[in-house]
């Protein structure tokens, strides 16, 4: 949460604050007197205690003034970060959060670190302009004749980037995706300016203005992977100004950024040159860029665009290619796709398997690069995994190191929404926005949605939640897959329809897509018939166990009726009675002595 924010929850209880803050002070009419930040009796330090400016504080003795998150960092001697953690600690609020997934990043090693060379620090004033004191505040060194970008957070070195004049770059392998220059910013800032290079930031710094950058330059998508790395820390901040290049990549990892760390706080720059280095090389004099941030705009909302701006994108409307997540089974990828932008409903009646074939669904994407996120309240996290883990191994009997493989190789492709029984469908929607802007997931699930807190016949509450879904699933160009319960009418031996879909019927208007899955009963009772009689069970027969029955695609208008076949051994679902199950994950993942036969 932003510091301003913080800061004005706290002015709500402001009398509570200054007491606890300043306890010695005294009241004196409409203001909190004190002798100073440390809190000892006195007069020069006044917060004011009522109306706008409630929470507002000045030192007349030191000059010092700000919010009541700045008296909280003066008084308690902390970081902006650590005051706002505290704050939001007294005011019991709480982030939504997900933790990120640990990934084991390696650590630069330090050998070989040497002072700055002259040869370096000569190119860097002479040719970039960068002021001695940036050098310095930046920590730049030289290693083995590479000039040595440090990339330093909390005073550990996190990763490091190294340039060989002119123009050969490097950087240590396997390190974790941060920002440069921590080292630069002060503990209180309030706001920070981000870059798309490291002379950037310091050609910013040099004007008088610290800055970040981002490590891997513009564009999008794993490009700002530093972001998920980041987010939290970035959170306290009131003002994120984006310095990017005025390319075309630039502007893709402007909207990125400002998109996933919130577009109100975001501002762009706009320089007179391609950035900031340029401009200070060329001579651009520091009111400029003073100006450049004064007038810095936020992105106009999304919703907001110039018809002009589609000239492309209504050409490329008349050629398009459906686009969107694959099923794993080759004979629907051209008649059925889950769509960003799009919800679609998994129904069917209770046990006819809608949650183990939505399972196969993202057990395969997600195997295939696809970031997946599910929230099933119908078990518990581990089960749930486990019967995923067994359709993703494709074999009857997989050893405990493949199983261990499967889960590991599903690291940063899926996450778990880790609450079984029911969950506040409120708090479901709030950890999803989280987990799309920070991990840029493309397909949520939700399993089932009368889990979500509703009472049995609150179906005007159902409605709405999936009218949020909905609304959350276009405007965060996302795939929402829901789960729901189908009546069983007069039977359960016919797919029963899109009628019978439980709960309001605008649930099934909302949807972009609403698929059946009917099980095929009938057939069960005459394959266990055969047996009982005696008669040999053809090994692969041709009436399929389960249909997916598509019964609205907005997009196209295709309904196929999809046939599957189950394999009880694994529980995958086949394409055909004569395929076999096959493993998502390769053996190859499992060291050699471990491998199982399929
Ligand atoms: N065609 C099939 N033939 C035999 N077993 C199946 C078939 N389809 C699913 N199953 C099995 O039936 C059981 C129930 O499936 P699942 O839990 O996915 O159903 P569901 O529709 O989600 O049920 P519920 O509505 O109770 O949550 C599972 O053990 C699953 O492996």
């Amino acid at each position: 949460m932003r510091a301003t924010e913080i800061a004005q929850r706290l002015s709500a209880q402001v009398d509570a604050v200054v007491r606890m803050l300043l306890p010695n002070g005294k009241r004196q009419g409409q203001e909190w007197r004190a002798g100073s930040s440390e809190g000892e009796a006195g007069q020069s330090l006044g917060v004011h205690l009522t109306g706008d400016k409630a929470g507002v504080w000045s030192d007349f003795s030191t000059g010092e003034s700000g919010d009541l998150i700045g008296l909280w960092m003066a008084s308690r001697k902390l970081s902006l970060r650590d005051a706002c953690k505290e704050a939001m600690d007294y005011l019991g609020i709480r982030e939504d959060k997900i933790d990120p997934p640990q990934k084991r990043f390696q650590r630069p090693t330090k050998e070989g670190v040497l002072r700055l060379h002259s040869e370096h620090t000569a190119w860097l004033t002479a040719t970039r302009r960068i002021a001695s004191s940036t050098i310095d505040a930046y920590k730049l060194a030289s290693r083995d004749g590479w000039l040595m970008f440090p990339y330093l957070r909390d005073g550990e070195l996190i990763a490091a980037k190294y340039r060989k004049l002119p123009k050969s770059f490097r950087q240590d392998p396997d390190c974790e995706p941060c920002l440069f220059g921590w080292q630069a910013i002060a503990d209180d800032a309030r706001s920070v300016i981000i870059t798309e290079g490291e002379l950037d930031a310091m050609a910013w710094h040099t004007y008088g203005f610290p800055a970040l950058s981002v490590p891997m330059g513009g564009g999008g998508g794993a490009k700002q992977g530093w972001i998920a790395s980041e987010f939290d820390r970035l959170a306290v901040y009131d003002t994120i100004y984006l310095s990017l290049d005025s390319d075309g990549p630039g502007q893709q990892a402007e909207r990125e950024i400002a998109e996933r760390l919130g577009r109100e706080r975001c501002r762009i720059v706009r320089l007179a040159h391609k950035d900031a280095n340029d401009c200070l090389m060329r001579g651009i004099e520091a009111g400029d860029m003073a100006a450049a941030l004064r007038d810095a705009r936020t992105l106009d909302p999304s919703e907001l665009k110039p018809a002009a701006d589609f000239e492309d994108a209504v050409w490329s409307e008349f050629t398009r290619v459906d686009d969107g997540m694959r099923l794993p089974w080759q004979k629907t990828h051209n008649v059925l796709l889950l769509r960003p932008g799009e919800t679609s409903i998994w129904a069917g009646v209770n046990g006819h398997g809608k949650s183990a074939v939505i399972s196969q669904v993202v057990g395969d994407l997600a195997t295939h690069d696809v970031r997946c996120c599910v929230a099933s309240m119908e078990f518990r996290t581990p089960v749930w995994l486990m019967r995923m883990a067994r359709q993703i191994a494709g074999t009857p009997h997989p050893t405990e190191a493949y199983i261990r493989a499967i889960v590991r190789a599903l690291k940063g492709q899926l996450w778990a929404f880790d609450v079984a029984g029911s969950a506040k469908a409120q708090r479901i929607l709030e950890v999803f926005r989280y987990a799309r802007r920070r991990y840029a997931i493309e397909l949520f699930v939700i399993d089932n949605l009368t889990k979500c807190g509703f009472d049995d016949d609150d179906y005007s509450g159902q409605k709405r939640f999936v009218e949020e879904l909905s609304d959350f699933a276009r405007l965060e160009s996302t795939h929402v897959a829901i789960v729901a319960h189908m009546r069983k009418g007069d039977g359960e031996d016919h797919p029963a329809g899109k009628m019978a879909v439980k709960g309001s019927g605008g649930i099934t208007d909302m949807v972009d897509t609403l698929i059946e899955v009917w099980r095929n009963k009938p057939l069960e009772r005459a394959l266990e018939r055969l047996e009982r009689d005696g008669t040999p069970v053809p090994d692969r027969i041709g009436t399929a166990s389960t249909y997916l029955n598509v019964l609205k695609q907005r997009a196209t208008g295709v309904e196929p009726s999809i046939a599957l076949w189950f394999d009880k051994s694994t529980t995958q679902f086949l394409a055909a009675p004569d395929h076999a199950p096959r493993p998502m994950v390769p053996f190859s993942a499992v060291p050699a002595t471990n491998h199982v036969s399929a």
